[in-house]
């Protein structure tokens, strides 16, 4: 650990996570989707916290850190309105020498990114992400969401450059419970200029992401396994099977597992 909360990831662990990281200099796709990279910290009971709205710290300090490190090698960082709400959470990277740790302006900070269908995040001068953006240390977040923003939200986040993207909800779809595509999402993004986006959580996304429906839009699978069980009653990453099908939803190519302290590391590629 360095000084000022600055995190430390060695050169040598960085080797071993490259073949699963977007290019440095990757571009959108040809369909406007970018590069995803699905990434989260599990117990072995597969429960990412010990219950919804629950912030859990599974990862030790060094999967933490190699986490940050992903962060840095992203254009973007995708969490669900669930997770923004229950964590208050940071969503920047703080590796030493990345901006605003170090290194200038905000180079290698990701673009946060919340899901946010009903605009239930509610953001104050509390909401750490935005103070964040005003200090320098961190992007300002972008909202996808189906509804028209409140106004004293939209002020306070575009104050520091975010925005809310609002997008259709997807056919089908009900007017109290709107949700959107995840091909409708990754464009939105993609079209901005994002090319690779890591998506970090919480159990709804994942579920969501993982169903037989959208996991052709993952590229890569990054799970640090922390060596605890959580219990029942935890938000567990378990997604759907499709219905009447007796075959596995999904299943990595090309795994590789690393040691990082007490957790292990599972790289895996997915989709095609
Ligand atoms: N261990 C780890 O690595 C991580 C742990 N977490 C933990 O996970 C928990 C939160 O998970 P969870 O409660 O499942 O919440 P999520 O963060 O997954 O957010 C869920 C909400 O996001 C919206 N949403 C999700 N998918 C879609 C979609 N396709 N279209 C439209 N809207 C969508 C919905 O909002 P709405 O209901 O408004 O329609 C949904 O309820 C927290 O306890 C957090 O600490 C989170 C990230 C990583
Ligand atoms: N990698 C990882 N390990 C854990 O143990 C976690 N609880 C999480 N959670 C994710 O990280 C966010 C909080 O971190 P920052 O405040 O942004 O640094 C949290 O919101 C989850 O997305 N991740």
């Amino acid at each position: 650990m360095a000084s000022r909360g600055e995190l430390l990831y060695p050169e040598s662990d960085r080797v071993f996570l490259e073949p699963y990281l977007p290019p440095p200099d990757r571009q959108v796709k040809d369909a406007g989707v970018p590069f995803v990279t699905l990434t989260f910290a599990t117990s072995l009971d597969s429960a990412l916290s010990l219950a919804p709205g629950v912030q859990t710290a599974l990862s030790g300090p060094q999967s933490k850190a190699m986490t940050h490190y992903l962060r840095c090698r992203h254009d973007a960082i995708m969490v669900g309105v669930g997770t923004a709400i229950a964590d208050n959470p940071s969503l920047n990277c703080r590796i030493q020498g990345v901006g605003g740790y170090g290194g200038e302006g905000l180079v290698g900070q990701p673009r946060p990114v919340v899901v946010d269908p009903l605009g239930r995040w509610q953001l104050t001068s509390e909401t750490k992400i935005l103070k964040l953006a005003k200090e320098g240390r961190g992007k300002a977040p972008w909202i996808l969401t189906t509804k028209t923003p409140d106004s004293e939200n939209a002020r306070l986040l575009e104050e520091v450059g975010g925005c809310y993207i609002v997008l259709g909800s997807r056919t089908g779809a009900s007017e109290e419970r709107p949700s959107m595509t995840w091909l409708d999402m990754l464009r939105a993004i993609g079209t901005r200029g994002i090319g690779s986006i890591m998506v970090e959580g919480g159990g709804v996304i994942i579920n969501s992401l993982l169903s037989a429906e959208n996991a052709e839009h993952i590229s890569s699978v990054i799970v640090t396994i922390a060596p605890t069980w959580l219990g029942q009653g935890g938000v567990v990453v378990s997604p759907p099977r499709t219905e009447g099908s007796s075959l596995p939803v999904a299943r990595l190519r090309k795994t590789k597992w690393q040691q990082l302290g007490d957790d292990v590391v599972l790289c895996g590629s997915l989709g095609a």
